[in-house]
């Protein structure tokens, strides 16, 4: 896959899309010029190329117009955990319910495997909502008055799903989200993070095809809202179920996402893995906002390489290409010389310690020679 180190007005995120369908990766949402303007008038704006070129705040001064979503474009790839990141108020929220039309898209194409979502009637999309894309919300919803496996079978209770059925599913979800035990607990007696974990599991209980997380662990204090992270990832990695994930934290973006959009103003100023966002920030404002980022913890080995020379890709320690540099750091101080990166058996080049120290220092920035402060 490209890198997405273009400038913003290249429109990377439209360039990524194209990406997309070329390799041929299996796509769920796909999101053309997706708009979602706030404010008298809204359905104008998108056309108006009077307006369009202004910043959020001018729009809103000229028009009273807001532009939650701004002409956005991507693909969500079956399988992946992309993340919708950036500030308070970029429009995170508002472009992800825009995905199920909890909020409805001013204009643009959106569709679902391949389904025009913006066409679907009530019934079509009470179905998308309840089975195909399940949302976790920051606040749970849970039910105070009823246990967890009730709450955990509630939304296959909506679907009418038979009560034997839907105690056995449910029960097979609490075990899934570890809190087998507490089956029979209300949500009042349960810690924030086990709370969380039922609406976790209430929501995989309906087996959606995507998992849509709002915010999901915000209101966790740290050490649970780690745990709950990895629990998300190790549910994605024994499921492979496609997620979108919503956060305005960089630090879970990069443990959670493959690829993650970073959101300004309404606008994707950038859609990439993380290495490629830590990596190549695309403007200055992605480089600010991954500035303070270990990024051995991020980058790998492919990054850091250069070519082998006499002899050099027959000898020393092999790294797989997707190791972290600060493994890799490792393995070189261990072996005292270079150590060669390998993709199936084939030397790809070769890293010593002063690349993996370029690396770390930034010098292999598009700005060569400056090492950020
Ligand atoms: N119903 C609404 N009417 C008018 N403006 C709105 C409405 N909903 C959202 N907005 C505006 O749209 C912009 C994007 O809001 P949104 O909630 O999507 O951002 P966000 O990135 O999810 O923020 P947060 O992290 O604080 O939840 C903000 O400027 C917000 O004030």
């Amino acid at each position: 896959m490209a890198t997405t180190s273009a400038g913003a007005s290249e429109i990377p995120n439209a360039r990524k899309a194209a990406d997309a369908a070329e390799d041929g990766r299996e796509v769920v949402f796909s999101v053309r010029h997706l708009w979602k303007v706030f404010g008298p008038k809204a359905d104008k704006i998108p056309d108006d190329t009077s307006v369009t070129g202004l910043s959020a705040q001018e729009l809103r001064e000229r028009t009273g117009c807001t532009a939650a979503v701004r002409d956005v474009s991507f693909d969500v790839h079956k399988g992946e955990v992309f993340v919708v990141m950036g500030l308070s108020g970029s429009g995170k929220s508002t472009l992800v319910r825009c995905l199920t039309r909890l909020i409805e898209p001013t204009s643009g194409d959106l569709e679902m495997d391949g389904e025009d979502v913006r066409a679907m009637d009530r019934t079509a999309l009470r179905e998308l909502r309840r089975r195909r894309a399940a949302m976790v919300f920051q606040h749970f919803g849970l039910l105070p008055h009823r246990t967890v496996v009730d709450n955990v079978a509630y939304g296959l209770e909506i679907q009418g799903v038979g009560k034997a059925e839907r105690r056995e599913k449910a029960n097979e979800m609490v075990d899934k989200v570890g809190l087998a035990g507490l089956e029979k607990r209300r949500p009042g007696q349960l810690s924030g993070g086990q709370q969380q974990r039922v609406g976790l599991a209430r929501a995989l209980a309906v087996d959606p095809e995507v998992l849509l997380f709002d915010e999901p662990f915000s209101a966790l204090d740290p050490l649970i809202r780690r745990d709950m992270q990895e629990e998300v990832v190790r549910l994605h990695r024994e499921e492979g179920r496609t997620m979108v994930f919503i956060t305005h934290d960089l630090a879970e973006a990069l443990r959670v996402g493959d690829r993650i959009a970073l959101m300004r103003d309404g606008e994707i100023v950038q859609l990439g893995t993380p290495e490629e966002i830590v990596g190549s920030p695309a403007d200055d404002y992605v480089r600010d906002f991954v500035r303070d980022v270990p990024r051995e913890q991020v980058l790998t080995v492919r990054r850091a390489m250069r070519p082998a020379e006499d002899g050099e890709a027959d000898q020393g320690p092999a790294l797989a290409a997707d190791t972290l540099i600060s493994d890799a750091i490792e393995a070189v101080a261990r072996s005292g010389g270079a150590a060669r990166v390998v993709d199936g058996g084939r030397c790809l080049g070769v890293v010593d310690h002063a690349c993996l120290l370029n690396v770390v220092a930034r010098i292999d920035e598009d700005r060569p020679g400056e090492v950020a402060a």
